[in-house]
């Protein structure tokens, strides 16, 4: 039987006094297209910030493609993995920021191929290679030269999303990555995710407030309320008939506000 790809078991996060995972389980099957939604501050972040190994926790166990993440003391306290084992860990997992970080002095090309060429010593060639069809899948082939300043805010954007596959990770985050973005390009970004989901095998988790766009990329939307699941099942269900009376609340602002859903 094929087993999950991420295991959260009583996941514990706090930061000082303030607990804001609190016991959280959850597993995610190989090529599962996850939306996390939720109000602000219930965690969502968080989530993906330890996964990525950006955050260590306070209790529980993460295990990503069947290893721990993160190596309690005896006593329970916190221990940060060490180095070596970070790198190793990360390998797996890539991530894609609100803010997408690109190298300002950089052209697009070297952006998508540093890290390769870096990190995993490709050929330039190879990584220059992948870099153009990954450009070509982003719809931003005639840009491989462009400075990112000479690009708007969702072709930057589609540029970060290009650099993140071309690690090729098994696992790839997205944090909210079209809020810092004006109206009119977020389109742009949420069409070449719906064609990555479509088109690829990888294991996607998606933390968004667009719930048009979660309804349609997920396969499995997972409500989050205060660093716990309140409920979870496939867009359709928990879209147009969410049983829990916190997740028709948080619904209710989102139609009220004028989104959809
Ligand atoms: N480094 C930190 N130090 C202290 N508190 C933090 C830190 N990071 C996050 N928090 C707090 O943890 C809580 C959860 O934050 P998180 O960003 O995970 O929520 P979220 O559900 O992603 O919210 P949003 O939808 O607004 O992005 C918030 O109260 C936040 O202020």
């Amino acid at each position: 039987m094929t087993q999950p790809i991420i295991r959260i078991d009583r996941l514990e996060k706090s930061f000082g006094s303030l607990k804001v995972l609190d016991g959280l389980s959850f597993d995610v099957m190989p090529g599962e297209k996850l939306a996390l939604i939720g109000p602000s501050g219930s965690g969502k972040t968080t989530i993906l910030r330890i996964l990525m190994t950006l955050e260590t926790i306070t209790g529980g166990h993460v295990e990503v493609c069947g290893e721990q993440l993160f190596h309690m003391r005896r006593n329970g306290a916190e221990r940060p993995a060490d180095e070596a084992h970070l790198h190793h860990m990360r390998r797996h997992i890539g991530m894609v920021f609100q803010h997408f970080n690109l190298f300002p002095h950089k052209c697009v090309l070297d952006n998508i191929t540093l890290a390769p060429i870096l990190t995993k010593g490709e050929p330039r060639a190879a990584a220059e290679r992948r870099a153009m069809d990954l450009l070509e899948m982003v719809g931003l082939a005639d840009k491989a030269r462009a400075m990112p300043s000479q690009l708007s805010g969702g072709q930057k954007q589609r540029v970060a999303i290009a650099r993140a596959l071309a690690l090729q990770p098994r696992i790839m985050l997205f944090d909210e990555i079209t809020s810092a973005l004006d109206p009119e390009l977020v389109e742009e970004v949420l069409l070449v995710m719906k064609r990555l989901a479509a088109e690829t095998d990888m294991t996607m988790l998606l933390v968004t407030h667009e719930m048009g766009f979660a309804h349609e990329f997920a396969d499995r939307v997972l409500f989050f309320d205060r660093g716990r699941i309140v409920e979870q099942g496939p867009p359709d269900q928990i879209f147009t008939r969410p049983t829990h009376e916190r997740t028709q609340s948080f619904l209710r602002k989102i139609i009220a506000a004028g989104h959809r859903v």
